[in-house]
């Protein structure tokens, strides 16, 4: 059964993007995990299945290079207009999205943050702005929902191998029954934060647009930041513009990177 996918990236994150609106593609999570499989699949970060929807434009459903079905993805989110060449709503498991292109990516309205998280024992759950929780010399996570799950540490100097050695403990942390995404922030001015993000399901990654908005929803709502704020990751530059009660407004660049054919019955 061949298929057609187009190999998309949102800052060096990247997507194996296929459309499944008139041929519905069954996915399962041992597929998924064989696709993203940068040696002997196509390789992405995140698996991208795009199908009708009854509420929005389009349905787009997220799978990480684990298999695992997500509710969120802010740079694959900006590739999808691109994609389909035109500005459109979409339907996620997070809640509907508006992306909007611009020139070299996408605006994308990535609805409000949330902060009763159910996944957050309820001695914790009034306010989550600060979790009196710790890892290593961590403590004191911000946890923001942004459609998925986010604990934002901001801790300076952090480098790559830190967060290699201390994400993956804290994603695997029982505090989180549906695992986490894990994110390092170091504020250097009001409107400029460097970001280095473990994702759950994959690992490092050169960036994470949802890690983003939540980093900067964690930033503005501590006093340590101010809308909009360029969010500075491996793989560049994010702007996220936020205050309380709004919607989360994300911009950044998207690309296409080639198309091909594959034979889904070998995954
Ligand atoms: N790369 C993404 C986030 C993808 C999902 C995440 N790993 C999760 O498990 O929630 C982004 O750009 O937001």
């Amino acid at each position: 059964m061949n298929g057609r996918f187009s190999k998309m990236q949102g800052l060096g994150n990247d997507f194996v993007v296929i459309d499944a609106r008139d041929a519905p593609l069954a996915m399962t999570t041992a597929r998924a995990r064989a696709i993203a499989d940068r040696h002997s699949g196509i390789g992405c970060d995140q698996l991208i299945l795009i199908e009708p929807s009854d509420v929005a434009d389009v349905r787009m459903r997220i799978f990480n290079a684990d298999g695992g079905e997500v509710e969120a993805c802010g740079n694959a989110t900006r590739c999808v207009p691109l994609f389909l060449g035109r500005d459109v709503r979409i339907e996620t498991a997070g809640g509907l999205l508006e992306a909007r292109l611009t020139d070299g990516g996408a605006t994308v309205d990535m609805g409000q943050p949330r902060f009763d998280w159910d996944a957050i024992p309820l001695a914790y759950a009034m306010d989550t702005r600060d979790m009196p929780v710790g890892w290593d010399h961590l403590d004191h996570p911000a946890a923001v929902n942004v459609g998925n799950p986010h604990v934002v540490f901001f801790q300076p100097g952090m480098t790559m191998d830190d967060a290699a050695r201390i994400g993956p403990v804290i994603e695997t942390d029982p505090l989180f029954p549906a695992r986490v995404n894990v994110n390092f922030a170091e504020v250097e001015r009001a409107d400029r934060i460097r970001l280095i993000v473990w994702e759950r399901g994959v690992g490092l990654t050169r960036a994470c647009g949802t890690g983003a908005c939540a980093t900067a929803v964690a930033a503005i709502r501590r006093g340590l930041a101010r809308g909009p704020v360029t969010i500075v990751l491996p793989g560049g530059d994010l702007v996220i513009d936020w205050s309380p009660g709004a919607s989360i407004r994300m911009s950044g660049p998207a690309a296409h990177v080639f198309d091909g054919t594959a034979d889904w019955t070998r995954f």
